[in-house]
């Protein structure tokens, strides 16, 4: 009882139902350590409740099983903080100075009166994404039509999809953020950043990162060289608008150039490491189901016009400024984020706090809520949670209910919704539309064969997949041999 006294981890009767593990106090962690996302669904399928306590050396981890209660807790948001964390990883992952730490943690969750660098980046952030979309979107298209081209002109290709659609649509996504000097063009950013994620929570722990996480302290160290170049060279002045809003409030805030440099390359896990894997499942979903590719082939040819160019070739312009309002490519989307999810939205409890009126959540405590958990609830999603439904999205109504508001977490959702949402959406479908109407996909062993899903890293909402998947690109019959423009502008 002393001893859990001292460790912060004696239960209140109203707190969420402790859950003691065999071995006290660091049991939990080693089994996060060992089955990752994986360790909550094996806990939540044995004790089903909506919440639980785990006690944890130096205090208490909440575990949030159902769907009922994420609107509650972002209803909250200022005593259950996103913000707090995010000031606090960031400065973390980032190996930030100790000056940017003190002005990037200072009321990081915004619940004092006076400036929180954090949440005014986060407004601005907000507001240059609105800004910013359709010239972003316009540059992104502009990229992979360039990159397409060139599959065009090899006329059979034969690729691992899951390696064509993460550097393809890296080079795209990065590209539209950082505009023509964009640092991730080089590829070993690209594959720095995937080695700096895969090894986020070691580097969290911050434990002789460059000893026990070499790959992923190499990787951040690479991405942070390439930053410095690409600031000192002047190279966000031809970039977005969101990274020029993002120097100019850092810089105003007295951040020094490094640690800009730092806090950028922890932004590549925001704007990248969800994008491509959700980019490459919209795209096996709908290629490797023959009724789905028909259906988003009819969907999207109302969307290609056909003109002649001065030398009488064919000219197919593709327009995707209202490609979000075409259902079905939304449900398959929004099905890919539910089907094939991972990690966890995290809060820092700020202050002792009653969730829902019933459970009593102690302050400085986390709460997290793994995203599997809620997209693989039975009651709100239906018996048919366990298959990939592409028209799932499409349903009102699922068992005479409607899902509750929070049961989708594929972008968040209150004021912490994903700022990329519209973006990352848009250059998706662009990508599925430019795909389907111009090429045949294929698989190598003559039958899709599904990839499963690879859930170690703790840093993404969805899996990447799990096995290559060989497949032949090739141009469709009757549309090669022409020029193809992209629209997603005015
Ligand atoms: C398919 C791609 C993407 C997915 C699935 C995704 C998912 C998410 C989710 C689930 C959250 C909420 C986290 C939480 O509540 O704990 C979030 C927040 C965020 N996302 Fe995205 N995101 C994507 C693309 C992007 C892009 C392209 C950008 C930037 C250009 C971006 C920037 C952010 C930022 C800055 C936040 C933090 C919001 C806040 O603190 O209030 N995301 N994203």
């Amino acid at each position: 009882m002393l001893l859990s006294q001292v460790l912060g981890t004696r239960p209140d009767t109203k707190e969420p139902r402790f859950i003691s593990s065999k071995i006290p106090y660091i049991g939990h962690t080693l089994g996060i350590l060992q089955h990752k996302m994986r360790y909550y669904t094996i806990l939540s399928g044995k004790y089903h409740h909506d919440i639980f306590t785990l006690p944890m050396f130096g205090g208490r981890l909440y575990i949030v099983t159902a769907p009922d209660l994420v609107a509650p807790i972002q209803r909250h948001y200022k005593a259950l903080s996103f913000w707090f964390l995010e000031g606090a990883f960031t400065v973390k992952l980032g190996a930030l100075s100790k000056h940017a730490a003190k002005l990037l943690t200072e009321n990081a969750a915004g619940r004092e009166v006076g400036n929180s660098l954090v949440v005014d980046g986060m407004k601005e952030t907000h507001a240059a994404m609105i800004a910013g979309l359709d010239s972003m979107n316009q540059t992104a298209v502009d990229i992979i039509g360039a990159r397409m081209d060139q599959l065009e002109a090899e006329a059979a290709t034969e690729v691992d999809l899951w390696k064509w659609v993460d550097s393809n649509v890296s080079l795209m996504t990065s590209g539209a953020v950082y505009g023509p000097m964009n640092p991730y063009r080089d590829p070993e950013l690209a594959r720095g950043l995937r080695a700096f994620s895969e090894d986020s929570t070691m580097l969290l722990a911050g434990v002789f990162p460059s000893i026990l996480a070499p790959k992923g302290y190499a990787g951040r160290e690479s991405i942070v060289r390439g930053f410095q170049n690409y600031f000192a060279a002047g190279g966000h002045e031809s970039g977005s608008e969101l990274i020029k809003a993002r120097v100019k409030s850092l810089t105003e805030y007295g951040i020094p150039p490094e640690d800009i440099a730092r806090f950028e390359a922890v932004n590549g896990f925001g704007i990248l490491i969800n994008t491509l894997p959700t980019a490459f499942w919209s795209v096996y979903h709908v290629f490797s189901n023959p009724e789905t590719l028909a259906s988003v082939r009819e969907l999207t040819l109302p969307l290609l016009s056909t003109t002649t160019t001065d030398s009488g070739a064919p000219l197919y312009t593709l327009d995707v400024r209202q490609i979000r309002e075409i259902p079905l490519l939304v449900s398959i989307l929004h099905e890919s984020l539910r089907y094939h999810s991972s990690g966890a939205a995290a809060r820092m409890v700020m202050e002792d706090f009653t969730l829902d009126d019933k459970y009593l959540l102690k302050k400085d405590s986390m709460l997290l809520v793994p995203n599997r958990e809620i997209h693989f609830h039975k009651e709100t999603w239906g018996e048919t949670v366990d298959t990939f439904d592409a028209s799932r999205f499409m349903k009102t109504q699922v068992g005479g209910r409607k899902p509750p508001s929070g049961a989708f977490r594929g972008f968040g959702s209150g004021v912490n919704l994903c700022p990329g949402k519209n973006f990352a959406t848009t250059e998706i479908l662009a990508v599925v539309a430019m795909m389907v109407l111009r090429f045949d996909i294929t698989p190598i062993s003559g039958s899709w064969k599904y990839p499963g899903d690879d859930g170690n890293n703790m840093s993404t909402v969805i899996c990447a997949p799990k096995d290559p998947v060989p497949v032949k690109i090739r141009p469709r019959q009757g549309l090669e041999g022409g020029t193809w423009v992209f629209k997603a502008s005015n």
